[in-house]
């Protein structure tokens, strides 16, 4: 991890860019080919692709339901009491995000009003490459089910067995989930966008993913499905002041850090002692994490940045858009008033963002790369429509009807006038 001090503000930018920005064109252009392949050889291609990428032959892509059923007896009770929790705190965190609309009456006799409809065929990709990502599932799939879409779509890289791993089948038979299919990277979102034999084609793709994937999902919006976002590799900010326990902030780095080699963590200090104890501690704690290779690797491009003010350190941060925002701080609730970029926020010396990963009841489905600037991490809103409907009485023509009239023709659009016209002159017999 390098120290930058007091970097000047023409200096920001690049110290803002994200370290796998550079091989973004050549990731586009390997997605673009597997996509082109999937749409053109369907299951032989995810087969073909499967062997090359996770090292596996398959017969069949899709989880059989013996499969589903074997799955419990293979995951710890413990393991299965830390899910229900979980899944029952992100239910009642997400039950809360149900939309209530009321009918408005805009003028006497004009009623609109909303109604929130499921999108139909959602696809959820579970990340698999380096570690089974169950916790995703809940994470996808409470919202997904909430929300009420009649066909949902699980795809996940498979293990080099050729199965899939057990924790995540036994979420997924806890979320009511049985169309699941062995396939991850870039070809199980071409499958999901184009239909393959195994694979429905679904309207909206979801869930995070390496940059292959991200790229993928881009890709997919092309071809008429809708994603949530880019969600791709983990990246977290800590804006730490003088009151931080560098032990924490750095556990806190190490934990997106061992996400992959690509991952992003940058830590903001108005404390040059906190940077300095706290790579100390990154160190120490390095030599006892199972993934510390993929740590390092991340740690490699992250930086600490010696800043003035916690003011500073916000605006840096805003800049920077991170998926995850700990505020180390002595008084966070206020500096966190000003965050306007963000995935999610976490205050204060005991909110790890691990527990937002896991258990609190947030999702961790979040925008990276910067695009927290545009986009909202997954919600229930994810998984609704909402389509308007109207209703106009006789009287609330005569009240509405002359304003379209003088509208319509203003804008050179006469059959606009006349639909509205010809009723007018119905109602009041003209
Ligand atoms: N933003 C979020 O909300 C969020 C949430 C959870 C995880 N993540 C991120 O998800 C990612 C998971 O990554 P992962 O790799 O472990 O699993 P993954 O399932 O995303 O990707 C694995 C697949 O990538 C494909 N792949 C690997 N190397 C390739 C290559 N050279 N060319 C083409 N395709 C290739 C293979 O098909 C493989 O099956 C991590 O980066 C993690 O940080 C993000
Ligand atoms: N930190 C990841 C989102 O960037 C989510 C996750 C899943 N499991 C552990 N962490
Ligand atoms: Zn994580």
């Amino acid at each position: 991890m390098q120290i930058f001090q007091y970097p000047d503000q023409s200096q920001w930018a690049a110290l803002q860019q994200r370290a796998a920005a550079q091989q973004a064109q050549e990731v586009e252009q390997r997605v673009l080919g597997i996509f082109q392949d999937v749409r053109q050889r369907g299951d032989v291609a995810l087969r073909d692709y499967a062997q090359q990428f996770d090292g596996v032959q398959l017969q069949d892509l899709r989880v059989t339901p013996e499969e589903i059923a074997a799955a419990a007896a293979q995951v710890p009770a413990e393991l299965q009491t830390a899910i229900r929790q979980a899944h029952a705190n992100i239910l009642r965190f997400h039950e809360a995000q149900r939309p209530h609309e009321e009918r408005v009456e805009t003028m006497p006799g004009v009623l609109c009003w909303r109604r929130a409809v499921p999108v139909q065929r959602v696809g959820l990709y579970i990340p698999g490459g380096t570690a089974p990502l169950f916790s995703t599932l809940l994470m996808l799939g409470v919202p997904a089910r909430l929300a009420g879409c009649p066909e949902v779509v699980l795809t996940t890289p498979p293990q080099k067995d050729g199965s899939v791993n057990a924790v995540i089948l036994f979420t997924a038979q806890l979320l009511g989930i049985s169309t699941i299919i062995k396939a991850g990277g870039a070809q199980a979102i071409a499958a999901l966008t184009g239909g393959t034999d195994s694979v429905p084609a679904v309207d909206k793709i979801f869930g995070p993913g390496n940059r292959f994937v991200t790229a993928a999902k881009q890709l997919a919006t092309r071809y008429g499905v809708a994603i949530d976002m880019p969600a791709g590799p983990s990246e977290v900010l800590i804006i730490a002041d003088d009151s931080a326990v560098p032990a924490f902030v750095a556990a806190d780095l190490l934990s997106q850090a061992e996400h992959g080699p690509d991952s992003q963590v940058i830590l903001l200090s108005d404390s040059m002692s906190v940077i300095e104890q706290t790579k100390a501690e990154i160190a120490r704690q390095l030599t006892t994490l199972p993934r510390a290779a993929v740590a390092s690797q991340a740690l490699e491009e992250s930086r600490a940045i010696l800043l003035r003010t916690p003011e500073e350190m916000l605006y840096f941060s805003n800049q920077y858009a991170p998926e995850h925002l700990i505020l180390a701080v002595r008084n966070p609730e206020q500096l966190g008033e000003g965050v306007t970029s963000a995935g999610s926020v976490f205050l204060g010396h005991y909110t790890p963002e691990a527990v937002g990963d896991y258990a609190s009841g947030t999702n961790h489905t979040l925008p990276t790369n910067g695009y927290a600037r545009n986009y909202s991490g997954v919600s229930l809103d994810s998984f609704l429509k909402k389509i308007t409907f109207q209703r106009i009485t006789t009287e609330g023509l005569l009240n509405v009807g002359p304003v379209v009239e003088t509208m319509a023709e203003a804008e050179g659009l006469s059959a606009h006038a006349r639909a509205v016209t010809l009723r007018l002159e119905a109602i009041t017999g003209d």
